[in-house]
Protein backbone atom coordinates (compact mmCIF):
# COMPACT_ATOMS: atom_id res chain seq x y z
CA UNK A 1 0.00 0.00 0.00
CA UNK A 2 1.33 3.14 -1.13
CA UNK A 3 1.88 5.99 1.53
CA UNK A 4 -1.09 8.33 0.28
CA UNK A 5 -3.06 5.68 0.70
CA UNK A 6 -2.03 4.98 4.81
CA UNK A 7 -5.12 4.07 6.24
CA UNK A 8 -6.94 6.63 8.69
CA UNK A 9 -8.64 5.13 12.16
CA UNK A 10 -12.34 3.60 11.42
CA UNK A 11 -14.79 6.40 10.26
CA UNK A 12 -12.09 9.25 10.92
CA UNK A 13 -11.72 12.65 8.97
CA UNK A 14 -8.72 13.42 7.65
CA UNK A 15 -7.40 16.92 8.66
CA UNK A 16 -4.66 18.92 7.17
CA UNK A 17 -2.80 21.30 9.03
CA UNK A 18 -0.47 23.96 7.10
CA UNK A 19 1.19 25.97 10.28
CA UNK A 20 3.13 29.02 8.93
CA UNK A 21 4.39 32.62 9.58
CA UNK A 22 2.15 33.69 6.18
CA UNK A 23 4.32 37.06 6.37
CA UNK A 24 2.30 36.77 3.37
CA UNK A 25 0.65 34.06 2.36
CA UNK A 26 1.58 32.66 -0.80
CA UNK A 27 1.03 30.75 -3.93
CA UNK A 28 3.63 28.10 -2.69
CA UNK A 29 1.86 27.42 0.86
CA UNK A 30 -1.53 27.70 -1.25
CA UNK A 31 -0.38 24.60 -4.48
CA UNK A 32 1.43 22.61 -1.29
CA UNK A 33 -1.88 22.10 0.86
CA UNK A 34 -4.21 21.69 -2.19
CA UNK A 35 -1.32 19.15 -3.60
CA UNK A 36 -1.05 17.39 -0.29
CA UNK A 37 -5.19 17.28 0.22
CA UNK A 38 -5.69 15.89 -3.19
CA UNK A 39 -3.04 13.34 -2.75
CA UNK A 40 -4.10 12.33 0.93
CA UNK A 41 -7.57 12.01 0.17
CA UNK A 42 -7.92 15.26 3.15
CA UNK A 43 -11.41 16.34 4.11
CA UNK A 44 -9.99 19.74 4.79
CA UNK A 45 -7.14 21.42 5.28
CA UNK A 46 -6.74 24.01 8.16
CA UNK A 47 -4.34 27.12 8.11
CA UNK A 48 -2.97 28.02 11.21
CA UNK A 49 -0.88 31.36 11.30
CA UNK A 50 2.05 31.23 14.18
CA UNK A 51 1.41 33.89 17.04
CA UNK A 52 4.76 34.07 18.29
CA UNK A 53 7.08 32.30 15.86
CA UNK A 54 10.28 31.93 18.67
CA UNK A 55 12.69 30.89 15.51
CA UNK A 56 11.94 33.96 13.98
CA UNK A 57 12.31 36.40 17.32
CA UNK A 58 15.58 37.98 15.57
CA UNK A 59 13.14 39.11 13.03
CA UNK A 60 10.84 41.47 12.15
CA UNK A 61 7.60 40.40 11.77
CA UNK A 62 3.92 41.45 10.45
CA UNK A 63 0.97 41.81 13.46
CA UNK A 64 -0.63 38.59 14.06
CA UNK A 65 -3.93 39.97 12.60
CA UNK A 66 -2.58 41.02 9.45
CA UNK A 67 -1.03 38.05 8.95
CA UNK A 68 -4.08 35.85 10.02
CA UNK A 69 -6.69 38.71 7.83
CA UNK A 70 -4.02 38.14 4.69
CA UNK A 71 -4.80 33.94 5.62
CA UNK A 72 -8.47 33.96 5.15
CA UNK A 73 -8.65 36.07 2.26
CA UNK A 74 -5.89 33.75 0.44
CA UNK A 75 -8.37 30.22 1.64
CA UNK A 76 -11.58 32.06 0.98
CA UNK A 77 -12.37 30.48 -1.92
CA UNK A 78 -11.31 26.83 -1.63
CA UNK A 79 -14.61 25.27 0.86
CA UNK A 80 -11.34 22.72 1.39
CA UNK A 81 -9.31 25.59 3.46
CA UNK A 82 -10.10 27.16 6.50
CA UNK A 83 -8.26 28.95 9.58
CA UNK A 84 -7.54 29.08 12.85
CA UNK A 85 -6.95 31.24 15.53
CA UNK A 86 -5.88 28.52 18.12
CA UNK A 87 -1.75 29.93 17.84
CA UNK A 88 -2.64 33.88 17.75
CA UNK A 89 -5.16 33.57 20.39
CA UNK A 90 -3.11 31.06 23.10
CA UNK A 91 -0.90 33.72 23.21
CA UNK A 92 2.93 33.40 24.04
CA UNK A 93 5.94 31.78 21.44
CA UNK A 94 4.09 29.28 19.11
CA UNK A 95 4.98 25.46 19.21
CA UNK A 96 3.69 23.62 16.98
CA UNK A 97 3.07 20.72 20.19
CA UNK A 98 0.47 22.74 21.59
CA UNK A 99 -1.29 23.34 18.04
CA UNK A 100 -1.53 19.25 17.66
CA UNK A 101 -2.80 18.99 21.08
CA UNK A 102 -5.16 22.13 20.87
CA UNK A 103 -6.79 20.42 17.24
CA UNK A 104 -6.75 16.95 18.61
CA UNK A 105 -8.69 18.21 21.58
CA UNK A 106 -11.15 20.06 19.07
CA UNK A 107 -11.20 17.58 16.68
CA UNK A 108 -11.45 14.16 17.95
CA UNK A 109 -12.89 12.69 14.92
CA UNK A 110 -9.66 13.73 13.41
CA UNK A 111 -6.36 11.82 12.40
CA UNK A 112 -4.00 14.97 11.66
CA UNK A 113 -1.20 15.13 8.38
CA UNK A 114 1.09 18.38 9.35
CA UNK A 115 2.39 19.65 6.13
CA UNK A 116 5.35 20.95 6.13
CA UNK A 117 8.39 22.36 3.73
CA UNK A 118 11.79 21.04 3.27
CA UNK A 119 13.70 23.65 4.72
CA UNK A 120 11.25 23.48 8.13
CA UNK A 121 11.03 19.66 8.29
CA UNK A 122 14.91 19.53 8.32
CA UNK A 123 14.50 21.72 11.69
CA UNK A 124 11.65 19.32 12.89
CA UNK A 125 14.43 18.23 15.77
CA UNK A 126 14.25 21.37 17.36
CA UNK A 127 11.36 21.82 18.01
CA UNK A 128 9.70 22.01 21.28
CA UNK A 129 9.16 18.33 22.03
CA UNK A 130 9.97 17.09 19.14
CA UNK A 131 9.92 13.06 19.96
CA UNK A 132 6.28 13.56 20.89
CA UNK A 133 5.00 15.36 18.14
CA UNK A 134 5.37 12.16 16.01
CA UNK A 135 2.68 10.55 18.29
CA UNK A 136 0.08 13.15 17.94
CA UNK A 137 0.22 13.71 13.89
CA UNK A 138 1.46 12.28 10.68
CA UNK A 139 3.82 14.83 9.08
CA UNK A 140 4.17 15.00 4.74
CA UNK A 141 7.25 17.37 4.12
CA UNK A 142 6.97 18.82 0.73
CA UNK A 143 9.42 19.70 -2.05
CA UNK A 144 10.44 23.30 -1.96
CA UNK A 145 13.04 24.59 -4.44
CA UNK A 146 16.78 24.91 -2.91
CA UNK A 147 15.51 22.63 -0.28
CA UNK A 148 16.90 18.80 0.08
CA UNK A 149 14.10 17.00 0.89
CA UNK A 150 14.59 14.42 3.09
CA UNK A 151 13.25 12.39 6.48
CA UNK A 152 17.07 11.53 7.70
CA UNK A 153 17.04 11.20 11.37
CA UNK A 154 13.30 11.16 11.98
CA UNK A 155 10.87 8.45 13.08
CA UNK A 156 10.20 5.78 10.75
CA UNK A 157 6.17 5.71 9.37
CA UNK A 158 5.92 9.23 10.88
CA UNK A 159 6.84 10.95 7.66
CA UNK A 160 5.74 10.80 4.11
CA UNK A 161 7.75 13.05 1.60
CA UNK A 162 5.66 14.41 -1.46
CA UNK A 163 6.64 16.42 -4.47
CA UNK A 164 4.34 19.18 -5.32
CA UNK A 165 4.26 21.34 -8.04
CA UNK A 166 7.76 23.41 -7.65
CA UNK A 167 7.07 27.55 -6.80
CA UNK A 168 10.06 29.66 -5.81
CA UNK A 169 8.58 31.64 -3.93
CA UNK A 170 9.08 32.83 -0.11
CA UNK A 171 7.65 35.43 2.09
CA UNK A 172 10.98 36.80 2.48
CA UNK A 173 11.20 37.37 -1.50
CA UNK A 174 7.76 38.93 -1.81
CA UNK A 175 8.43 41.34 1.27
CA UNK A 176 11.62 42.41 -0.21
CA UNK A 177 9.61 42.73 -3.47
CA UNK A 178 7.27 45.18 -1.74
CA UNK A 179 10.25 47.19 0.02
CA UNK A 180 11.69 47.56 -3.50
CA UNK A 181 8.74 49.06 -5.07
CA UNK A 182 8.62 45.03 -7.10
CA UNK A 183 5.43 43.78 -8.16
CA UNK A 184 3.81 41.14 -6.37
CA UNK A 185 0.98 40.13 -8.69
CA UNK A 186 0.79 36.18 -8.82
CA UNK A 187 2.77 35.43 -6.42
CA UNK A 188 0.26 36.22 -4.26
CA UNK A 189 -3.02 35.55 -4.49
CA UNK A 190 -4.75 38.95 -6.02
CA UNK A 191 -6.57 39.89 -2.52
CA UNK A 192 -3.38 39.64 -0.51
CA UNK A 193 -1.82 42.29 -2.82
CA UNK A 194 -5.30 44.57 -2.09
CA UNK A 195 -4.62 44.00 1.39
CA UNK A 196 -0.48 44.46 1.56
CA UNK A 197 -1.28 47.56 0.03
CA UNK A 198 -4.20 48.84 1.84
CA UNK A 199 -2.17 48.01 4.68
CA UNK A 200 1.38 49.57 3.93
CA UNK A 201 2.93 46.49 5.12
CA UNK A 202 6.59 45.53 4.27
CA UNK A 203 7.31 48.96 2.82
CA UNK A 204 10.67 49.48 5.60
N1 LIG B 1 7.37 27.76 -2.09
C1 LIG B 1 7.09 26.83 -1.17
N2 LIG B 1 6.93 25.53 -1.54
C2 LIG B 1 6.66 24.59 -0.59
N3 LIG B 1 6.52 24.82 0.74
C3 LIG B 1 6.67 26.08 1.15
C4 LIG B 1 6.96 27.16 0.23
N4 LIG B 1 7.04 28.31 0.94
C5 LIG B 1 6.85 28.00 2.23
N5 LIG B 1 6.61 26.67 2.38
C6 LIG B 1 6.34 25.96 3.64
O1 LIG B 1 5.20 26.56 4.24
C7 LIG B 1 5.33 26.57 5.68
C8 LIG B 1 5.14 27.97 6.21
O2 LIG B 1 6.15 28.77 5.65
P1 LIG B 1 6.42 30.30 6.04
O3 LIG B 1 5.15 30.95 6.43
O4 LIG B 1 7.57 30.39 6.96
O5 LIG B 1 6.81 30.87 4.57
P2 LIG B 1 8.25 31.21 4.01
O6 LIG B 1 8.07 31.58 2.57
O7 LIG B 1 9.23 30.13 4.33
O8 LIG B 1 8.59 32.53 4.87
P3 LIG B 1 9.97 33.31 5.14
O9 LIG B 1 10.62 33.53 3.81
O10 LIG B 1 9.53 34.56 5.82
O11 LIG B 1 10.79 32.41 6.05
C9 LIG B 1 6.71 25.99 5.98
O12 LIG B 1 6.55 24.61 6.28
C10 LIG B 1 7.46 26.18 4.68
O13 LIG B 1 8.48 25.22 4.51
O1 LIG C 1 7.25 23.80 17.72
C1 LIG C 1 8.28 24.44 17.49
O2 LIG C 1 9.20 24.53 18.31
C2 LIG C 1 8.41 25.12 16.12
C3 LIG C 1 9.57 25.79 15.74
C4 LIG C 1 9.63 26.40 14.49
C5 LIG C 1 8.54 26.32 13.62
N1 LIG C 1 7.43 25.62 14.02
C6 LIG C 1 6.23 25.57 13.16
O3 LIG C 1 6.58 25.34 11.80
C7 LIG C 1 5.64 25.99 10.96
C8 LIG C 1 6.38 26.85 9.96
O4 LIG C 1 7.08 27.84 10.70
P1 LIG C 1 7.71 29.12 10.03
O5 LIG C 1 8.39 29.80 11.19
O6 LIG C 1 8.68 28.58 8.99
O7 LIG C 1 6.60 29.90 9.44
C9 LIG C 1 4.72 26.79 11.90
O8 LIG C 1 3.54 26.07 12.10
C10 LIG C 1 5.53 26.91 13.17
O9 LIG C 1 4.74 27.03 14.35
C11 LIG C 1 7.36 25.03 15.23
Amino acid sequence: MGEQQRPSGPGKRRLGVMGGTFDPIHHGHLVAASEVAAQFHLDEVVFVPTGQPWQKSHKQVSPAEDRYLMTVIATASNPQFSVSRIDIDRGGPTYTIDTLRDLRELNSDSDLFFITGADALAQILTWRDAEELFSLSHFIGVTRPGHDLTDDGLPKGGVSLVEVPALAISSTDCRARVAAGEPVWYLVPDGVVRYIDKRALYRD
